[in-house]
C-alpha cells in the first residue's frame, strides 16, 4: 500500500498526524504500508511557487493512494488564482481523474445531541452524496473578470456537463444505491439551467439500466430544505460539483459537526484520494483543537474502496465508535458531561483503540 501524504494547510498538517499514527499503528501490526510526504495548496506556493508542486502530483500518480488534509489560508487570499492553494486541490482532482467524490453522513448514536437538530430528526441517518468532483462551474472555460463595452467590469464563470461526465458518475450513483436501499435522489436546477436540464436527461436514461433502483429528481433549493426537515427520506443523493460541494457541508451538521465528515474521490479504477469534507479551518489552528475524525474515518474509507480491505474500515471505524462511547470529545462534539480532548489526545484514543 503506497500512500501520498499531503497535509496542506491550516489544520491540515495536525489532523493528517493523527490519521498517520492510525496508518502506523495499523503498520506495525503487519500491514506493508508505505507513505511518503509532498506539498500541496499553500505549503507547495511557500516550498515551490505552485499550489500543486509537479513533484506532489508525480508522487500521488505513483502512489496507490492519496491522503490528503486540507488547503487554503488568510495569507494566501490575496494571490492571483491560479497560485492559490485550492486551485492545488482542483488540479490533483483533474490529475488524477477523481470524478466521482463519496461524502457519507452517518449519525453516530452516541452523538445525536451534538447535532443542532432534534435527535428524531437525525438519529439513524446514513445517507451518501455522490459530488461528481471534475466537471462544472469549477472548471469551465471561459471565465474571469472582464471590462464590458460600457466600461463596467464583470465577474464570469461557466458551468457545463458533457454527456460522458454524467453517464459515468450516474452509473456510479446507481451502482451504490444497488448496495445500500436502491434510492437514489438526483439534485440540480433543472427548472432554470440547462447544464441541469441536460443532466436530468442523462440519468433518467442512465436510470434505465438499474430498474432496481427508484429515481427521483429534485430542485437543489429543496434539496436544501428537505435536508434539514427530513433528511431520512434521501439514500443515496447524485449531485454536480457546486452543489454537492453546498450541500455536504450542510449535511455535515446532521451528524454532529463537519469535523466527523469523510470523504472518497476515485478514479475509474478505484484509485482515490482521501480527506475530511472540510476545509483548513485557519480559526483554530495550530491549536490541537480540531476534530481528527473526519481524516481517521477517511482513512477508512482507503482501506474500504482503494485497498479493497472492508475488514481494517470496519476495524477503524469501530475504533472511532469506541472512543466516543467513553466520552471522549473535541470541542465541536462537545456536549456536557463528556471529556473535551485535543486533537491528538483523540488519535491516541482511536489508536488505543484499534
Ligand atoms: N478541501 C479543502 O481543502 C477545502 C479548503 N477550504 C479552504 O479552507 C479555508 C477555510 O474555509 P472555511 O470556509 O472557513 O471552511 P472550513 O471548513 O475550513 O471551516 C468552517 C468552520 O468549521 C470549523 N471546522 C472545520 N474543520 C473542523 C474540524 N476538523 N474540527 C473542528 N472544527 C472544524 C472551522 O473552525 C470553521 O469554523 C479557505 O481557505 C477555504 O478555501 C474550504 C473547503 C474545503
Ligand atoms: C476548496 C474547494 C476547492 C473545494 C471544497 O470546498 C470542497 O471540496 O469541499
Ligand atoms: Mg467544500
Amino acid at each position: 500500500m503506497k500512500i501520498a501524504v499531503l497535509p496542506g494547510d491550516g489544520i491540515g498538517p495536525e489532523i493528517v498526524a493523527q490519521a498517520v499514527k492510525v496508518l502506523e499503528a495499523l503498520r506495525s501490526d503487519g500491514l506493508k504500508i508505505e507513505m511518503e510526504h509532498a506539498h500541496i495548496g499553500g505549503a507547495g506556493y511557500d516550498a515551490a511557487k505552485d499550489p500543486l508542486p509537479e513533484a506532489t502530483l508525480k508522487l500521488s500518480k505513483e502512489s496507490d493512494a492519496v491522503l490528503l488534509g486540507a488547503v487554503g489560508g488568510y495569507q494566501y487570499d490575496n494571490l492571483p488564482r491560479p497560485m492559490r492553494p485550492e486551485q492545488g486541490l482542483l488540479r490533483i482532482r483533474k490529475g488524477l481523474g477523481l470524478f466521482a467524490n463519496l461524502r457519507p453522513a452517518m449519525v453516530y448514536p452516541e452523538l445525536v445531541n451534538a447535532s443542532t437538530l432534534r435527535p428524531d430528526i437525525v438519529s439513524g441517518l446514513d445517507i451518501m452524496i455522490l459530488r461528481e468532483l471534475t466537471g462544472d462551474i469549477y472548471f469551465g472555460q471561459p471565465r474571469g473578470i472582464r471590462t464590458l463595452e460600457n466600461g463596467e467590469r464583470q465577474g464570469f464563470d461557466t458551468m457545463h456537463y458533457s454527456e460522458s461526465e454524467v453517464r459515468r458518475v450516474a452509473h456510479v450513483g446507481f451502482q451504490i444505491a444497488m448496495k445500500r436501499n436502491k434510492k437514489l435522489c438526483s439534485v440540480d436546477k433543472a427548472n432554470v439551467l440547462d447544464t441541469s436540464m441536460f443532466w436530468r436527461e442523462i440519468v433518467t436514461e442512465v436510470a434505465k439500466e438499474y430498474p432496481a433502483v427508484a429515481l427521483s429528481h429534485m430542485y437543489v433549493d429543496n434539496a436544501a430544505m428537505q435536508l434539514v426537515r427530513a433528511p431520512k427520506q434521501f439514500d443515496v443523493i447524485l449531485t454536480g460539483n457546486i452543489f454537492g460541494d453546498i450541500l455536504s457541508d450542510e449535511a455535515s451538521m446532521l451528524t454532529g459537526s463537519i469535523g466527523m465528515l469523510p470523504s472518497a474521490s476515485l478514479d475509474e479504477n478505484n484509485k482515490g484520494l482521501y480527506e475530511p469534507c472540510h476545509g483548513s479551518a485557519p480559526d483554530i489552528a495550530g491549536k490541537d483543537i480540531a476534530n481528527p475524525l473526519a481524516t481517521i474515518l477517511s482513512v477508512a474509507m482507503m482501506m474500504q474502496y482503494t485497498f479493497g480491505r472492508p475488514d481494517i474500515a470496519q476495524r477503524i471505524e469501530t475504533a472511532v465508535r469506541k472512543v466516543l462511547q467513553q466520552g471522549l470529545r473535541t470541542g465541536d462534539i462537545y456536549e456536557e458531561g463528556k471529556q473535551k480532548v485535543g486533537c491528538a489526545a483523540m488519535s491516541d484514543a482511536v489508536v488505543a483503540a484499534l
